[in-house]
């Protein structure tokens, strides 16, 4: 389906979409008691490069159960596999996916898939490679997740087998001590070595393969948090001297970021370790190369970012948030050592801040409702997580409102589109560039290499120094969707349809009506067709 944008502010050209575009915002001061609050409009053009690249995805932990399932997920959806399962036939497919199975309003009545309105990449022609501390092929690794129902394993099983991670960087002290039997494929030598040949890999997969743009996405296990150290890895340089002198707290992951950035390669964390690290972060600034993460937002994180959002912007208080939950993949056995955990809780803990400090009717200066995060190693259940969450709010007159939700699902698969939906967006991202309408074409500039419109993915969303954290969930998926619209130069969705509305503008509307009525006088005088 052609999407063909009828004005003329938009310009289609062989290697170019190119959309003027009135960027419309406020800002606001407070004066005494009074806020001054001041419309303000940008006027920009917004660049968008037709030509998608052949991709190349490097995973790392590409033998566990999301890098599995995202890899037998792209097979399977490319070569349109179905299998046999109880409820009857099953049909590949990417439920999940912003990109690839959810739609938003074009105008009028017409939804289309995200993935139509600009040139983005086909699942079907990722490149995929990686690394994994487990020599696993990923046939095997797929059998080891127990993820996915044998019928499709079985055809899947030998288009996979010939798929083997490249030994990984591994320091057992980042990650649980009960990992320690995985890691029969691991990297040896120092660590700007072992860093220097995740760069060769990179560089290998891009000679071999042909494709023109890489993006590494860490999706192994959770480290735990890194110390920030002044003179280590609080600048870009002091981490470049701290990992040639092989520093200690210098983790994997930290040494995989740095290497991608120094190959020019987009890097996302799909975990909630702070592998983002101020020198980590200087670094990709100065290279100009996207970073973003952290930890993917797909289960209890993705609902609380609904469920708090809707309560506080209804004027109902939480006053007690617990988030449970068991499960038995490897996951959970990494989180169950005290110092995975914690970063985890982390990243699913912070995920109300935005939500709660921007209602000081229900909440005072620094208040915040009790909020806990328990998950438990279970392993007879595996990747089918069981969680309960229970919200208590405050309601009118001291009321009070008790909120229960248990959930069951495989972990792997709510984790498998975000991961696909990160690459995509991140890909069309950078292609995308801006500039004021009265710059020099030489001024477009790409966003900031701190990727924040990926919000939506991501439990602990990474954002540019001095900028707000936003975890609404439906705030940051009308970001991605509006910027998209931008591009081709159509106005944000604001939801008002005035034309359904406001008589004169409906009168639009009603004329497409074959036998339009008119329209009675409506009790308050305004006149009407
Ligand atoms: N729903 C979800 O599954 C979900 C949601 C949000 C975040 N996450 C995060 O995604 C990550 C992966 O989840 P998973 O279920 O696939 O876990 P997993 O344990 O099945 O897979 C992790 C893989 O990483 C490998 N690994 C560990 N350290 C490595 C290193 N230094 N280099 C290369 N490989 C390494 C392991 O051998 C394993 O194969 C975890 O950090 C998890 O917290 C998962
Ligand atoms: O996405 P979500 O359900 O909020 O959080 C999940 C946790 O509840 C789960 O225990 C963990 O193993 C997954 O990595 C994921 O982070």
């Amino acid at each position: 389906m052609e999407i063909v944008v009828n004005s003329p502010n938009v310009k289609y050209s062989e290697n170019f979409i190119e959309a003027k575009y009135e960027y419309q915002h406020a800002t606001a001061e407070r004066d005494g008691n009074k806020i001054v609050v001041t419309p303000k409009t940008e006027k920009l053009l917004i660049r968008t490069a037709r030509k998608v690249p052949k991709l190349g995805v490097m995973l790392v932990g590409w033998g566990g159960n999301n890098g599995s399932t995202f890899t037998a997920a792209l097979i399977a959806n490319r070569l349109g596999l179905s299998w046999p399962t109880r409820r009857g036939t099953q049909k590949a497919n990417w439920y999940g996916s912003l990109s690839q199975a959810a739609t938003f309003r074009l105008a009028d009545n017409i939804h289309i898939p995200f993935s139509q309105l600009l040139p983005t990449v086909h699942p079907d022609d990722i490149v995929i490679d990686g690394w994994d501390i487990s020599s696993y092929n990923l046939a095997d690794s797929m059998e080891r997740a127990q993820v996915l129902e044998p019928a499709l394993q079985q055809q899947l099983k030998p288009l996979m087998q010939s798929l083997k991670p490249k030994p990984s960087i591994y320091f057992q002290e980042f990650i649980a001590a009960n990992q320690k039997s995985r890691a029969d494929n691991v990297l040896s030598g120092t660590k700007q070595e072992q860093m220097e040949q995740i760069m060769n890999d990179i560089s290998q997969f891009k000679k071999t393969t042909g494709v023109e743009k890489v993006i590494v996405l860490w999706t192994a296990n959770t480290e735990c948090y890194s110390n920030v150290i002044e003179g280590i890895n609080d600048t870009a340089e002091n981490l470049k001297v701290a990992i040639a002198k092989g520093h200690p707290e210098i983790a994997p992951s930290v040494l995989f970021a740095y290497a991608s950035i120094a190959m020019g390669c987009t890097y996302i964390n799909g975990s909630p370790q702070n592998t983002f690290v101020p020198g980590v972060i200087e670094f990709a600034e100065k290279q100009g190369v996207f970073i973003t993460g952290d930890d993917f937002k797909s289960g209890q994180t993705k609902i609380k970012s609904v469920l708090v959002d809707f309560l506080v912007g209804a004027g109902i208080k939480p006053l007690s948030i617990v988030s449970y939950n068991h499960l038995g993949n490897n996951d959970g056995k990494n989180l169950s050592a005290p110092k995975q955990f914690r970063s985890k809780e982390i990243s699913k803990s912070n995920v109300v801040d935005d939500m709660v400090e921007s209602n000081d009717i229900l909440y005072s200066p620094g208040e915040k409702p009790d909020h806990v995060v328990v998950i438990k190693y279970v392993p007879f259940v595996g990747d089918s997580k069981r969680a309960l969450d229970e919200y208590t709010s405050e309601i009118m007159l001291g009321g009070l409102n008790t909120i229960v939700i248990h959930n069951t699902c495989e972990d792997s698969l709510l984790a498998t589109p975000i991961i696909l939906d990160l690459i995509v967006f991140a890909e069309l991202f950078s292609r995308v560039t801006i500039k004021r309408e009265n710059w020099s074409d030489e001024e477009y500039t790409g966003f900031h290499p701190v990727l924040s419109i990926l919000s939506y993915l991501c439990k602990a969303p990474l954002v540019p120094r001095g900028t707000p954290v936003v975890n609404a969930l439906s705030k940051q998926r009308s970001c991605i969707e509006n910027m998209m619209k931008a591009c081709v130069g159509l106005p944000p969705e604001n939801n008002m349809t005035l034309e359904h509305k406001v008589p004169f503008l409906m009168k639009e509307i009603m004329s497409h009506e074959p036998d339009a009525k008119k329209m009675k006088k409506v009790e308050n005088g305004f006149n009407s067709y």
